[in-house]
């Protein structure tokens, strides 16, 4: 089994704080992840070492069998699709839903950039669709409703046809339907046999698909426990991890938990 991402004794510091302290991690090809915290516990930093967006301080990281630090993080990144609110900040106001979409091409296609535009458009407009919000695809991003952005993002992560995919709390401020509506379709993508291999960030257990098959719970940037979710997501592991007496319910492979 080939690891997509291989973290060994990774340290993030900022200043006199340790974001991420002695983090060990590995995900396999076959395996869909689950990454659960606190606020502050160092998710997104994970997340953005995992992205090749940051280097660590201390420690080695791998992936997709290129460690960083020895290789050119402009052609890892096309190869990790990355959803996270972090990107809506440089978007331009009048970009449309479709170029949010296209413009993840261009890492990959920007060599052959006339030739492939029609065909890079055809691709983000299906995305859109296959994603539901096809009929705004030419409205700017910044108008759309925090679910529609949600689900462009989304589409955006997948442009590239990735072989890692991450997606940096994909349900956050979706209403009752729009939560359902994403766990059903993150159910059908990743358990599609040309699925990529998929880490999702929540704070909300109800969010994660029945699919998923790890957890890797952090808090104050230390694994408190990482393996198989059906062993490793437990009251106990829940309550070391958000520091609040907690009883896990699980139903029909969706989770859900609430203070004692
Ligand atoms: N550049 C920085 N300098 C100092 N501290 C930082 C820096 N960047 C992040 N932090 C701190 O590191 C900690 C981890 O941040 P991170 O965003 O990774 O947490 P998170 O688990 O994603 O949180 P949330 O659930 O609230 O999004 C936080 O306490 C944050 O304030």
């Amino acid at each position: 089994m080939s690891a997509v991402l291989d973290m060994r004794g990774v340290s993030v510091r900022r200043g006199r704080k340790l974001l991420l302290d002695d983090v060990t991690w590995t995900v396999h090809e076959d395996q869909r992840w689950v990454v659960l915290g606190a606020n502050g516990a160092g998710k997104t930093t994970l997340m953005q070492l995992a992205a090749a967006r940051m280097h660590p301080t201390t420690g080695q990281v791998s992936i997709l069998d290129e460690a960083l630090g020895t290789v050119d993080v402009f052609e890892l990144r096309p190869l990790i699709g990355f959803s996270s609110n972090a990107l809506v900040g440089s978007v331009p106001p009048q970009e449309t839903a479709l170029n949010m979409v296209v413009t993840a091409a261009y890492g990959v296609t920007g060599r052959w950039r006339e030739e492939y535009e029609r065909m890079d458009e055809r691709r983000a407009f299906e995305l859109l669709n296959a994603w539901g919000v096809g009929t705004v695809f030419d409205r700017p991003f910044a108008t759309l409703s925090e679910g529609e952005r949600k689900r462009v993002q989304i589409a955006r992560a997948l442009m590239t046809d990735p072989e890692l995919l991450i997606l940096d709390e994909p349900g956050a401020g979706l209403d009752l339907g729009g939560r359902e509506s994403l766990v059903r379709r993150t159910d059908e993508l990743i358990t599609s046999p040309t699925a990529p291999t998929t880490i999702l960030v929540t704070h909300h257990l109800e969010e994660i698909p029945p699919s998923f098959t790890h957890v890797l719970l952090l808090r104050d940037g230390r694994v408190v426990d990482a393996g198989p979710i059906e062993q490793t997501l437990t009251s106990e592991s829940l309550t070391k991890t958000f520091d609040v007496e907690l009883t896990l319910h699980r139903r029909n492979g969706r989770y859900s938990a609430f203070a004692d």
